[in-house]
């Protein structure tokens, strides 16, 4: 296995406010490990502490095996980091602004121009170089954000929220580009959308004040196939067992199951067989998944919202 970035024992106080304790991390290269939970449960602390952009109260941090408190610059270097506001000049245009970063970042100056054109290339920004960065959307500042922090090629990228204010086509190619960036480098990204991690991450660590609360492989085998149904009168399990579309059941109460469905079936063909059967159907919703479970039993539906 190839490490990238290992945290032990790190902790953040502000004041008398702990906002991270005790956090242990790993990341692979080829990862993409998702950090998730609530509003202020720590994630962009997190963050900032593995970017070297605050310094840890306790505990210690490798990129690449390098100490990034003892050596930052040496560190940094295999580092890129996509904040929550990406930090553009909107009086620049794209090209304009990317040399620049290339230029921060200490690219030898012979390789800036390819550098800003492979970012921009990979980023879907090759037609917009010319752009004043004020005239972007919100998506385009996105990419651009993103294109600054892989200008110099790091083996380790830092997303905080990167699809944050994103519309659902945006966030689609966005997610889609995260899966390329990850196949020659290691991503450590935020997120308080459990749909996002799962579609975009190998691994999940649920922060909840602070703390770890879950560091886990996400299941993608096979994506779950359950539904809740509510009828309107009170039927024995056995009987719905029977319709065709149904793999399993559990009743959840006297009118209330859960029912898993065969494969290739979906809830039009089990709403068509409750109702063949003359069963009055009440409610048909998605059973939430796996760890959208997990996330609500360790830290409870309300602070979901938080
Ligand atoms: N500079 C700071 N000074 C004081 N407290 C801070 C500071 N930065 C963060 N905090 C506190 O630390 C806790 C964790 O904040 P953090 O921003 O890391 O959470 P988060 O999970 O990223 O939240 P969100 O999803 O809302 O961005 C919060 O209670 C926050 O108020």
């Amino acid at each position: 296995m190839d490490t990238l970035v290992r945290a032990t024992a790190l902790s953040r106080q502000f004041g008398q406010h702990s906002a991270l304790s005790d956090v242990e991390l790993c990341l692979e290269r080829g990862q993409v490990l998702g950090l998730l939970g609530a509003n202020g449960a720590g994630k962009t602390t997190c963050l900032r502490l593995l970017s070297g952009l605050l310094a840890p109260t306790a505990g210690r941090i490798e990129i690449l095996g390098i100490d990034l408190v003892r050596q930052p610059l040496a560190a940094k270097r295999h580092l890129g980091y996509l904040p929550e506001r990406p930090p553009l000049y909107p009086e620049l245009r794209v090209d304009e602004y990317l040399t620049y970063c290339a230029r921060l970042q200490r690219l030898p100056r012979r390789a800036i121009a390819e550098a800003v054109a492979t970012a921009k290339q990979r980023c879907g920004l090759d037609e917009h170089g010319r752009r004043l960065i004020a005239t972007l959307s919100r998506g385009y500042r996105q990419r651009l954000g993103l294109a600054q922090a892989i200008l110099h090629r790091p083996a380790v990228l830092i997303l905080d929220e990167p699809t944050e204010g994103l519309d659902p086509v945006q966030m689609r190619e966005l997610r889609g580009l995260i899966r390329e960036l990850a196949q020659d480098a290691g991503i450590i990204l935020s997120s308080h959308l459990l749909p996002e991690v799962q579609a975009v991450c190998d691994r999940v660590m649920i922060l909840h004040q602070g703390r770890v609360r879950l560091d886990a492989a996400i299941q993608t085998s096979r994506p779950t196939n359950r539904w809740r149904v509510q009828l309107g009168e009170p039927l024995a399990v056995e009987a719905l067992k029977l319709l065709a579309p149904v793999a399993e059941a559990q009743a959840l109460g006297s009118n209330r199951f859960q029912i898993e469905l065969c494969e290739g079936t979906n809830s039009a063909d089990l709403a068509r067989a409750l109702l063949l059967a003359e069963l009055d159907l009440c409610e048909l919703a998605p059973e939430r998944s796996d760890l959208e479970r997990t996330f609500f039993d360790l830290i409870g539906a309300e602070e979901q919202h938080g």
